[in-house]
């Protein structure tokens, strides 16, 4: 009896531990919501999208930027063979399965390197992995598909373990028809390459399409019906470890020990207990962004390509809550502003000219351009204190940690006085951590 109500009780409630086994089946297939595939268009530079092509010493060349004339695509179609489809390991020539022509890689080729694509497509189709494996393409193939061309549907034959799929990249040349169809666990996408290259807009620039879908995803291209519809295709594998060579180069020193010291100095008590700022010269150099006449331009897209030690002491401020950018530190000299130690720093990078007189440098960086006063004009001379309360309560008292001047600019700017002169104005690009609050003045 009472195995019996044991056995009951068994079904009547489902043990913790199949409760969670569902769980797991549950959210994995919500995983299953994963992309199968992607797709879009990629901007390229007009060098990028020529081709060179030809089976023997005449090589043809093809530049795609603007659009080929019909007499041009024609000969590339009439260089081609007939493409064939993989059927049991082996080629088959079937044109009513696959009608379409090609050329192997050996065959042809064009400028277009695909490691930007191929990044972005690894972010996207392995965006579950935390650290996404590599991934490399290998270019395949080119094929065109003129009016009356298609593929039906198949899967590409893998080559190689470590293949996981394929990349098609459609080339700028209007065509109608020949869309992509994908299919995999009972759903269907297509990818449109006629209207996706021409949805690009002209002022753009040159753009490719792309879809880049796992092997087991069964796909086929639809009838071209006007055009010429010319395809590259790249395997995409997983890039073994194994074939590697073992780094020459130490690895490099870990981020923590500065982290912690970093943590050390900002626990100490007595250390910019108001709140302040933390600068840091930077060790390596960085191209200053392009300058318009008369405008101002952020160097705040410059901290992407951070190198070094510039990159740890980012990391290491971040990892600790602090807000950090980089910022130049102006000072200037001549008209009414000159002397003094002024600091003021701004994240824009201005073009000054000299046509516009300019009062006071300093003045103007906090007023117009986010300037943040780190040392202000007559801190030194007491008596003339009084002209400044408003500027000097506004001071963040910095804190530097390193020095450098590397990434320094002078520009000439025009000097406001009796007489207009001509001053300079002197920058350094730095990176600035704020700590606690801003400094605030009892007074
Ligand atoms: O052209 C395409 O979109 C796909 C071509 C294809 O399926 C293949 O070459 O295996
Ligand atoms: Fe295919």
């Amino acid at each position: 009896m009472a195995s019996a109500s044991q056995s009951s009780a068994t079904l009547d409630a489902p043990s913790p531990a199949l409760i969670i086994q569902q769980s797991i089946a549950e959210s994995l297939l919500e995983h299953d919501k994963n992309p199968v595939y992607c797709s879009g268009t990629w901007k390229v530079a007009s060098d990028d999208i020529i081709l060179f092509y030809g089976e023997n010493e005449g090589t043809r060349r093809l530049a795609l930027q603007a659009s080929a004339t019909p007499a041009q695509l024609e000969h590339l179609a009439d260089s081609c063979d007939k493409a064939t489809f993989g059927v049991n390991q082996e080629d088959v020539l079937d044109e009513t399965y696959r009608k379409a022509g090609k050329l192997d890689a050996d065959h042809f080729a064009w400028n277009f390197q695909a490691f930007g694509l191929v990044d972005h497509i690894k972010k996207v189709l392995f965006a579950m992995d935390s650290k996404p494996r590599e991934i490399r393409a290998e270019l395949y193939k080119l094929n065109v598909y003129g009016p009356g061309s298609f593929f039906k549907s198949h899967k590409d034959t893998p080559r190689g373990e470590d293949m996981f799929g394929s990349l098609v990249v459609v080339l700028p040349t209007p065509h109608e028809g020949g869309e992509l169809y994908l299919r995999h666990g009972g759903k269907e996408w297509v990818y449109d390459s006629a209207s996706e290259l021409a949805s690009l807009r002209e002022g753009d620039g040159p753009g490719i399409g792309y879809v880049a879908l796992y092997s087991d995803v069964e796909h086929e291209v639809a009838s071209v019906k006007s055009g010429y519809r010319i395809t590259i295709t790249y395997n995409l594998y997983f890039t073994s470890d194994e074939n590697a060579p073992t780094p020459k180069i130490p690895a490099p020193p870990s981020i923590e020990p500065v982290a912690a010291l970093l943590g050390d100095l900002l626990a100490q008590p007595k250390f910019l207990s108001k709140g302040g700022l933390l600068g840091f010269g930077l060790q390596h150099e960085y191209p200053f962004p392009q300058r318009e006449r008369r405008t101002n331009t952020s160097i705040a897209p410059l901290e992407r390509v951070l190198k070094g030690s510039d990159r740890v002491i980012m990391n290491a401020v971040r990892q600790h809550g602090l807000e950090a950018a980089l910022y130049i530190v102006y000072k200037a000299s001549g008209g009414v502003y000159g002397g003094g130690d002024a600091e003021v720093i701004s994240q824009e990078y201005i073009q000054w000219d000299d046509e516009h007189e300019v009062e006071k440098v300093d003045e103007l960086l906090v007023a117009n351009y986010g300037g943040i006063v780190t040392k202000s004009k007559y801190r030194r001379y007491e008596d003339e204190e009084w002209g400044w309360k408003k500027v000097r309560k506004e001071e963040y008292p910095m804190v530097w940690i390193t020095k450098s001047k590397q990434n320094s600019f002078k520009d000439v700017y025009l000097a406001y006085g009796n007489q207009a002169s001509l001053g300079h104005v002197y920058g350094t690009m730095v990176l600035v951590a704020k700590v606690g609050g801003p400094a605030t003045d009892s007074t």
